[in-house]
């Protein structure tokens, strides 16, 4: 017999199906950890590590601070996917999640929480200090208690209290450092706080009808287009002056100036041109700025604090 009618007789795609299940069974598991978000924020608890001191970040504080960090920080994604299983089953761009199509139980994902969290916090809590350790436990209880349970389902305002959470990477990543919190480490915290209403708001607006349908207070349910679009705009632009912060005080240097302009020049002009020419595309690219602007700041203060050219 050919070789070929051998493979088409059985054994080898059996396997192949096999590992292939085996794959999307942990894809589940794995896309439940929102990891493109997680790794943004893990950029900025680097950023946050590396500015903390002058010299280099000590091996142990780096990885088992990241881990520990990333480790939470997925936990608080998975809780968000079981708590809002529900909403996500009305939203086009949430329908098809692992917890709503029952791929994963909630008992199941429930467990998977629970265990990266507990390892998350046991590193941290033996390799790091016991307030790195507090602090993101505090984010994951902001994010997937405060925000996913109460806030998101009560107030347009609740992208805006519940970004603290999000915005503390930064702050994680100085106090698994130097053990402390200091006035630098809070302007970082400041600058991804002051950034979240006009990344989310933007996706908001693209996607109203589906919040409208799942009946979440986002703003432009509550108060229309128009003002989540000026919103989106007065946001960007108190951002731009808090993004001067670290030159002002002497924090950042001529690379971090001239970078930080060039990519606040930009968010200005999405956030104009959402407010003053949008067409079908305008909001979904403003999002999508939002993302890449935040990722190129962190990099470009990383440059910044390791080649501090002055004028
Ligand atoms: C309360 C605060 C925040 C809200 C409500 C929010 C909301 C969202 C939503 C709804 C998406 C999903 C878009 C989609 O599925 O197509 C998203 C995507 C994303 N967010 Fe945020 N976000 C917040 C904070 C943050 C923070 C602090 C970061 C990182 C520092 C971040 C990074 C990202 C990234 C990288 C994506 C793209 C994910 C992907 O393509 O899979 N977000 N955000
Ligand atoms: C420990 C630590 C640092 C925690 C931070 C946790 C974290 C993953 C923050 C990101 C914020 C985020 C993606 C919000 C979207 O939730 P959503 O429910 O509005 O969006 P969805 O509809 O896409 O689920």
């Amino acid at each position: 017999m050919a070789k070929s009618q051998l493979i088409g007789a059985g054994v080898p795609p059996a396997k192949t199906t096999r590992l292939s299940s085996w794959r999307t069974h942990w894809g589940y598991y794995y896309e439940m950890t929102k990891p493109r978000v997680v790794m943004l924020l893990l950029l900025t608890a680097l950023v946050g590590m590396c500015l903390a001191t002058p010299g280099w970040v000590p091996a142990d504080k780096l990885i088992a601070g990241l881990l520990g960090i990333g480790l939470l920080a997925s936990a608080a994604a998975v809780l968000n996917h079981i708590v809002d299983h529900k909403i996500d089953s009305q939203m086009a761009r949430t329908f098809n999640r692992p917890v709503v199509k029952g791929k994963v139980s909630i008992p199941q994902a429930l467990v998977f929480s629970f265990v990266l969290a507990v390892v998350g916090y046991a590193l941290l809590e033996i390799w790091v200090n016991r307030l790195t350790a507090f602090l993101t436990l505090a984010s994951l209880v902001g994010y997937a208690v405060i925000y996913t349970m109460f806030l998101k389902r009560a107030t347009p305002q609740n992208i805006v209290i519940g970004g603290l959470a999000g915005a503390a990477p930064p702050l994680l990543g100085w106090t698994a450092v130097t053990g402390e919190v200091h006035a630098h480490a809070l302007l970082l915290v400041l600058i991804v706080f002051t950034w979240t209403p006009p990344h989310f708001w933007a996706l908001a607006i693209h996607r109203e009808k589906d919040y409208a349908k799942a009946k979440v207070p986002m703003l432009p349910v509550t108060h229309g287009i128009a003002f989540t679009k000026t919103c989106v705009l007065l946001y960007t632009i108190l951002l731009c002056l808090v993004c001067l912060l670290p030159y002002l005080i002497g924090k950042a240097h001529l690379i971090y100036l001239l970078g930080s302009s060039v990519l606040n020049a930009g968010f200005l002009y999405y956030a104009l041109k959402l407010k003053y020419a949008a067409d079908e595309q305008t909001a979904m690219t403003t999002f999508k700025y939002s993302i890449l602007h935040l990722m190129v700041l962190f990099v470009v203060l990383l440059v910044d604090h390791y080649v501090p050219l002055a004028l």
